[in-house]
Parts: structure tokens; sequence; C-alpha cells
């Protein structure tokens, strides 16, 4: 498979190329140059197989021409043995209706590690044939931060850096990551939102400075390789309902965009899905866009789900690029004015494109309460608070009533116990096999959200390519 810019200006590069690429050289993110299809009786014959295996039925279209199946499919079980249940991202029926698609099985309690365990592994495989070494750079606003470095941590070949907005990740987030002591492992705390450090993020990709002496690598949503693999568990959900016979909705409580982009990839892989639902908080921009064509950021507000408190949301891009005619010329244009004004209206195009499949709905922090404690209360469900914002969304969408609609469930409850307690009155305990983040030692630095003193400090520590 080859991937081109959204950009229309970066080197097309196959699929060990935009792994390790992760922004392109144009400023843009990486797709494929056309999206594979399944035909319905190819969808049919996934029905019933283990987690893995669909896993390589589902990506080997993406990563064919870099990886054998056989190569992809060891890979996709190493990564999915890590995780603590056997389905991998179990569906749990909630009502006649409602049911949660749990990804958060993995080793750091959120959807993220579906894709980074995998994500490390492909790092490894690439840079090995290819005796070179990696610097990530990386943004969070918790979730991802820890993830990663559970990929990748005393792994051989990559620096990982990781930059989190200072006072603005829940405790366990942000021990997750700075509890980890490995050599290759930077944690650093930015002064500023997750937009002004992913802002940071996507510069250094570009910047001379640094791509001419180290190899820049992606973690984050940028990367394609995340998002390939998130791709996975919405034919695992829908395959249960009744795929490819029957139709199927999907909440997804977002942030930058990824987790439902992968839904919109399936959907254009032959999925059949009704309805993509984005959830998202008060930092709403993507509601605004969807229902208004109005993308504009305003400051980001902190909430209880503070891995959603995004207003700038990366692959927003992807979905424009391919709704707009896939004209990477125009796309640039568009995204220069945005980076200007940060704020830019949706084309015509964009916006009836997006209105065939996507839905909106903006929750409130009473309206994530109330979902939680709808869940626990009639369904016994405990729920973090970025999954009871896909839940209210999915129980106040105007859909038809007879299609099942899954909520993303992305975290556990347990990242997030202060939230959690404050709307149920129920503290929930972290799995044993976490340990006990609050006996470790915290390792990080602070920083001022400023691009060049972030760049100084990665370029002081980091190891030059081969
Ligand atoms: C728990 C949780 N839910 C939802 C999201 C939003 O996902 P995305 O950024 O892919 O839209 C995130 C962060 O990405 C998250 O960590
Ligand atoms: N919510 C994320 C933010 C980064 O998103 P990503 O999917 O692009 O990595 C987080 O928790 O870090």
């Amino acid at each position: 498979m080859k991937y081109v810019s959204t950009r229309g200006s970066a080197p097309v590069l196959d699929f060990e190329g935009v792994t390790l690429a992760g922004l392109a050289s144009d400023g843009g993110l990486y797709v494929p140059e056309e999206w594979p299809r399944f035909a319905p009786d190819e969808i049919a014959a996934m029905a019933g197989l283990p987690y893995a295996e669909l896993a390589v039925r589902v990506m080997a279209p993406f990563t064919a021409g870099s990886l054998t199946e056989d190569e992809l499919r060891a890979l996709c079980e190493a990564a999915y043995g890590t995780f603590a249940h056997e389905a991998v991202t179990p569906l749990v029926q909630l009502d006649h209706r409602h049911h949660l698609l749990e990804l958060f099985h993995g080793p750091t309690l959120a959807f993220k590690d579906v894709a980074l365990q995998l994500l490390g592994r492909l790092f490894e495989r690439f840079l090995s044939q290819r005796d070179d070494h990696l610097t990530i750079v990386g943004a969070t606003s918790g979730d991802t931060g820890s993830a990663a470095i559970d990929a990748v941590a005393g792994r051989e070949g990559v620096d990982i850096f990781m930059l989190h907005p200072r006072g603005r990740v829940s405790d366990v987030q942000r021990r997750q990551m700075t509890t980890v002591h490995a050599p290759n492992v930077h944690n650093i705390a930015i002064h500023g939102s997750f937009d002004d450090a992913q802002a940071v993020v996507k510069r250094m990709f570009v910047d001379p400075t640094l791509t001419e002496r180290f190899r820049i690598g992606a973690v984050n949503s940028i990367n394609w390789a995340r998002l390939m693999a998130q791709v996975v568990y919405y034919f695992a959900a829908a395959l249960q309902l009744g795929a490819p016979q029957r139709q199927i909705a999907f909440s997804v409580p977002t942030g930058n965009f990824g987790d439902v982009f992968a839904g919109y990839v399936a959907a254009r892989m032959g999925l059949p899905i009704k309805r993509l639902i984005v959830a998202t908080n008060v930092n709403d921009i993507l509601h605004r866009a969807l229902s208004s064509g109005d993308y504009s950021a305003g400051e980001v507000t902190p909430t209880d789900a503070p891995s959603m408190d995004i207003q700038v949301s990366s692959n927003f891009e992807r979905l424009l690029f391919d709704l707009g005619g896939r004209d990477g010329a125009a796309l640039a244009e568009q995204m220069r004015g945005f980076d200007a004004e940060r704020a830019m209206q949706l084309t015509d195009n964009q916006r009836e494109g997006a209105a065939g499949l996507f839905a909106s709905v903006r929750a409130t922090p009473e309206d994530t309460a109330a979902a939680m404690r709808w869940a626990a209360e009639r369904c016994g469900e405990v729920l973090d608070p970025h999954t009871a914002i896909g839940l209210h969304a999915a129980r106040t969408a105007d859909l038809d009533l007879a299609v099942p609609i899954v909520t993303l469930a992305t975290a556990h409850p347990a990242k997030f116990p202060d939230a959690v307690e404050r709307a149920i009155g129920q503290r929930p305990d972290l799995p044993s096999r976490i340990g006990n983040l609050f006996d470790l030692q915290e390792r990080y630095d602070t920083l001022p959200g400023d691009y060049d003193t972030v760049r100084d400090y990665v370029a002081e520590r980091a190891t030059p390519s081969r």
C-alpha cells in the first residue's frame, strides 16, 4: 500500500515509511492512496475469529509490501497477548439497544494500548532492519503518554520525549508516565494546554535543525499505524452484533478525532456503519464544525474528562482531505488559513459529506455525571467520564431505534477516581496488575511551553540517526 500526504507535496511512502515518518514533511498527515474494500461475504467470513487473527485480516491490505501476513500475525499475537482479557476488546450489553466496547484491558487501561502495543513492535522491527535510531516526540492529554511509554520503555533504538500539560492530567495518568524510569524515557510537563504541546510536537517534524540530525517519530494519532490498528475493533464489535447483515452505530468520545476517524475508515472499508456519533465535552470544536461548519478553536476549558480537553483536532484534517475530493493543494491552503486565524469554515462538500455519516453531541459536566449514574444504577457498570460522554451522546442522538449503538469505553474508571466518586459516590480501585503507583517516585522536568526551549531540551538528549 502507498500513502499520500493530505497536503499533497510530501513524498509518497510505503507502510514502513509512514510508520517511521509520523507527520509528513509538508506538515500534512499520511492516508492510504485508496481505501481497501471488503465485500459483504469477506466481512461475514471474519465472524468468530480471535482478535489477533481479525486484526491480521483487517490490517493486511494496509501493511502489504512492508510485512508478510505471517510477520503481521506474529506482531499482532505478541501485542494482543499483553491484554488482560481473552477477547481483547469485549462487548458488554447495557440495555436492549446500548452496548459498551471495553477498550481498556491493555497494560495502561486506555484504548491507546490497542494501537500502541502494536506500534512499539512495528518500530522495533523496522528499526532493527535498518539498524537505525528513532527519537519519538509526543504530546498527551493523559492516555497516549502512558500507553506509548509502556510500549517503548527499555526498547533498543528508541528514545521517547513525552509532553503533558502541567496540572491538567489526572494523578493516575501522570504517575503512569512519570514513575517509569527507563533511560530512554523523558517526561516533560509543559505550561499550557494539550493543544500547545501538540503544536510544539508538530513543529519538530518540520524543523530541519532536528530532522537533519535525528529521525523524528510519532506515537500520536498523526501516525497512520495508530489509526490502522484502531479500525479493527469496529469490525470486532459490528461482527458480534450481526454485521454485515445488520447496520450498527458507534458513539465515540472524541478529542483529536483519531478514534472516530478509524470508524470512518472501517465504513470506507465496507463495514455497515449507520452513524458515527462524535461525542465531545464542552471543548466542542468538533461538535460546532459538524453541526454548523464552524471550525474555530476557543480556549481550552479543563474538565473531568481531561483527555478530551482539546480544541485543535489533528485528524479532522484527514476527514476534510477525503471529503474535499483529496485535493492536497486546496487543503494545504485551508489549513494555512486555520493556522493563521485559529478558525475556518468547512466547504459545502466537506459539510455535506460529513452529514451523511456523522452526528455530534456536546455533553456538559451535568450530562456526563448523569450518564455515569444511569450506567451505575440501571446497568451495574462503573464508567470513566470520557466513556460517559460517549454514552450520553448515544442515548440522546436522533437515530433509528432499530439500530444498535456501541459506545466506545475508552478508559478504565480507575484512571479518574475523583471524578467517578463525585458522580456516583463510589471510588474505583486500580486493577492489581497496575501495582501501587502512589508508592513510586516520580521523575519529570517542567518546561515553559515555548518551542525553542523544548526543541533544545530534546536536541541535547536525543541520539542522532545512524
Ligand atoms: C480516555 C479517552 N477518551 C477519548 C479520547 C479521545 O480520542 P481521540 O483523540 O482519538 O478523539 C482520548 C484521547 O485521545 C482518551 O484518552
Ligand atoms: N487524548 C489523547 C491526546 C492525544 O491524542 P492522540 O490519539 O493523537 O495520541 C491523550 O490521552 O494523550
